[in-house]
């Protein structure tokens, strides 16, 4: 039966919001915490854990590999264990999952089966597969460098110096270096090809190793070396996910209202800290206060030029605003978000222009003309973020519906009532 509330008459927003809000954790952080736990050399907890579809599907995945992972409290308990016997791993629609797991599946005595979604069988990993072989690891892809694929496991990875083209996604470095320190002669990556996006992202992975203990080399541009070694278990507390924060923080600059995200981190790898910047030079007033990180919103939102390339997760939430500012903006340097959950460059250029906007596509971006919008169904393409941006343009404009409102469970536990419950 199909759920009559769908599509999702996104809320409306008639004066000015003032909250503060207690967000879930990282994903990006919660899922390196877990793969790391799981090749560890002892017991650890994940606090503050997040419990979303892509942390789940994680923690199912390293559970059938072999760890114990204890998911029923806030804070969740890894054991680790030998990684035995043949099974399956859901990679649902979870990049860090189809990324991060395979590398550490080499390490099995079994066969480790990988797929997911429909659209996860479109999104690129054949470069960690190739990397993968030549690190001394049996891969089957069926020739297509894509899901379904399996690793099949002799308990251990000789590792090595490997080039690969991670242009098309920064997790194709980290995978390899999250498990690089259990590989015989760990492993040295090399980047040949257009520049890496979501560096922050790479940084992230290199310090949560750095805390495991594992010596990493990032000195170099384009080369990151980790040596073989232990991966010692630590504790780790889950920072509140940054790129999460975006609608919250752009219900404050679309209703002029203020909003604080408790718990903003004072220093962080996270990528939606740079959100500080974004919303500023939307003429936001961004400060710091005893709680965490509050902005305020302007009588007029100014249109931006922006390359965000580093962060190209913010996009769908920044082009959001950019449809609401005054001026036209540019969004560039983001190719590839084409390949994430959507091709988020046409499914933002679609809905954008369906409710009204002038949107030109570009093979690395956006220009977004704002004009006066109208209402009617944003479509979210079982993306996340889509979502997020569907909900912000709703906030100001009446009648839009957001399609699979649901979807946003990817890495955000009841999205839609957490989202109702702050507008007044
Ligand atoms: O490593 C990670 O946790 C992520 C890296 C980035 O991927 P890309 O480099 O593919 O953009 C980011 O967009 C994604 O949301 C999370
Ligand atoms: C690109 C994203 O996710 P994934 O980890 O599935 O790549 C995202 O969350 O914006």
């Amino acid at each position: 039966m199909s759920d009559p509330l769908d599509p999702w008459p996104a809320p409306r927003v008639h004066e000015p919001v003032d909250v503060v809000v207690t967000l879930p954790g990282s994903k990006s952080l919660a899922n390196r915490a877990l793969v790391l736990a799981a090749i560890a050399d002892g017991p650890s907890v994940v606090r503050r854990a997040l419990r979303s579809r892509d942390t789940l599907l994680m923690a199912r995945g390293l559970t059938s590999l072999g760890s114990d992972v204890d998911t029923s409290g806030a804070d969740w308990r890894v054991t680790p264990a030998p990684f035995t016997g043949d099974t399956d791993v859901d990679c649902g629609l979870a990049g860090t999952v189809m990324r991060f797991v395979p590398p550490i599946a080499g390490l099995s005595t079994g066969t480790v089966s990988f797929d997911g979604d429909p659209h996860m069988r479109q999104r690129p990993i054949g470069e960690v597969l190739t990397a993968l072989l030549a690190l001394g690891v049996d891969v089957r892809d069926e020739g297509r460098g894509a899901l379904p694929f399996s690793i099949r496991g002799t308990g251990s990875v000789p590792g090595g110096t490997v080039v690969i083209d991670a242009s098309a996604s920064s997790q194709f470095v980290s995978a390899l270096l999250l498990a690089g320190a259990r590989f015989e002669h760990g492993v040295d990556v090399r980047h040949d090809g257009k520049p890496v996006p979501s560096l922050p992202h790479i940084d992230m992975t290199v310090a949560i190793l750095r805390e495991h203990g594992v010596d990493v080399d990032d000195s170099e541009a384009n080369r990151w070396s980790v040596a073989p070694g232990a991966v010692k278990a630590v504790d780790h507390v889950i920072e509140p996910d940054l790129s999460n924060a975006a609608p919250f923080l752009a219900l404050a600059a679309v209703s002029g209202g203020t909003v604080t995200v408790r718990d903003w981190p004072e220093h962080t790898t996270q990528p939606g800290d740079e959100l500080r910047s974004i919303l500023s030079l939307m003429g936001c007033t961004v400060e710091r206060t005893d709680v965490g990180l509050q902005v305020t919103g302007p009588t007029r939102l100014q249109g931006v030029d922006l390359d965000l390339h580093d962060v190209g997760e913010l996009t769908p939430a920044v082009a959001a605003l950019c449809t609401l500012a005054e001026g036209p903006s540019h969004l560039r340097g983001i190719a590839h978000i084409r390949g994430h959950e959507t091709d988020r460059i046409t499914a933002l250029a679609t809905e954008i222009s369906a409710l009204g906007a002038g949107v030109v596509e570009h093979p690395d971006g956006l220009s977004i003309i704002p004009a006066p919008l109208r209402g009617g169904v944003w479509h979210t393409y079982a993306d996340h973020r889509m979502a997020h941006a569907g909900v912000i343009i709703g906030a100001a404009v009446d009648g839009v519906l957001v399609e699979d409102v649901a979807t946003t469970s990817k890495t955000f536990p009841d999205f839609a009532d957490f989202w109702s419950a702050l507008l007044p």
